[in-house]
């Protein structure tokens, strides 16, 4: 469903120069999965998620969802995917249902159909009790299932969520994580990003760590505790980046001293 090779972007800023924020990044998903994106702040995950949702365009490489590519085929991408972040925007004076029925006709869903929908979708996320609710007097919570009631109204069988649970008080992230579960379960395929590692363990079928651009391992629990010999998740994700960042220095130096 979706297939990423060798994803690359690169920036340009005054301080670094041209840095690859993306380097050569592969996997994919597929439907009835979740993927988790581990990495800390700066890793690059939410560069590849743009990337997936058509935002960004990448520098090189592929990535195509449900057989489109992302680059030449973007309305085709848009349709198949829905993206949750920590920072959708909540109109004050809409109410839970008008937001949503909004976003459903930015995607030409029409009257009845989208009616159908809606009441589905509602029910399904449990958001019937706050349908009348102006965004204005929303809690945290209550924001969040828009957001995601936003990104799941026109069916996508892809979902992205994005640090989605940064911010949320404990019962809320809890409740996130199981609609996330109850979306696997419907078949979807999802990608969830994050730097929290219990996150990770939880909720995810496989898992990438990123660090500096770089995918440094991606494989199942049980396959990344038994490759580095090692059962604490936590210090093995610190490890890895720690090798990682001391051969990328000597590589660094390596290559300054080919260029002197
Ligand atoms: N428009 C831009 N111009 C220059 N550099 C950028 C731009 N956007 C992101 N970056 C840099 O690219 C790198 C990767 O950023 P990205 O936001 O993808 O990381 P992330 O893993 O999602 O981390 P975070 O959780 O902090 O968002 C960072 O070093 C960031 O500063």
């Amino acid at each position: 469903m979706i297939h990423v090779q060798h994803l690359t972007k690169t920036y340009e800023d005054l301080r670094r120069g041209r840095f690859r924020a993306v380097d050569q990044v592969s996997f994919t998903v597929q439907p009835g999965e979740i993927f988790g994106l581990l990495g800390p702040n700066g890793a690059g995950k939410t560069t590849v998620l743009r990337i997936l949702s058509t935002v960004l365009r990448p520098t090189s490489g592929i990535a195509t969802i449900d057989g489109y590519d992302v680059t030449h085929e973007p309305a085709e991408v848009r349709r198949r995917i829905g993206f949750v972040s920590n920072n959708t925007a909540i109109y004050d004076r809409m109410t839970a249902w008008e937001m949503v029925e909004y976003f459903g006709k930015l995607h030409g869903m029409q009257n009845e159909f989208l009616k159908t929908r809606l009441e589905k979708l509602f029910e399904q996320l449990r958001m019937n009790e706050f349908r009348d609710v102006p965004g204005g007097k929303m809690s945290t919570g209550m924001r969040q299932k828009v957001s995601i009631a936003r990104a799941l109204v026109h069916d996508p069988p892809v979902l992205v969520f994005d640090e989605a649970t940064l911010g949320l008080d404990v019962l809320v992230a809890r409740n996130l994580l199981e609609v996330i579960r109850e979306l696997r379960a419907a078949g979807k395929c999802l990608i969830f990003s994050t730097h929290i590692m219990s996150e990770v363990e939880r909720l995810c079928d496989r898992i990438a760590i990123m660090h500096q651009g770089r995918i440094l391992d991606s494989g199942t629990l049980e396959e990344l505790t038994s490759r580095h010999s090692e059962d604490n998740f936590e210090e093995l994700f610190f490890s890895l980046l720690s090798d990682h960042e001391d051969e990328h220095h000597t590589l660094e130096d390596g290559r300054m001293e080919v260029t002197q």
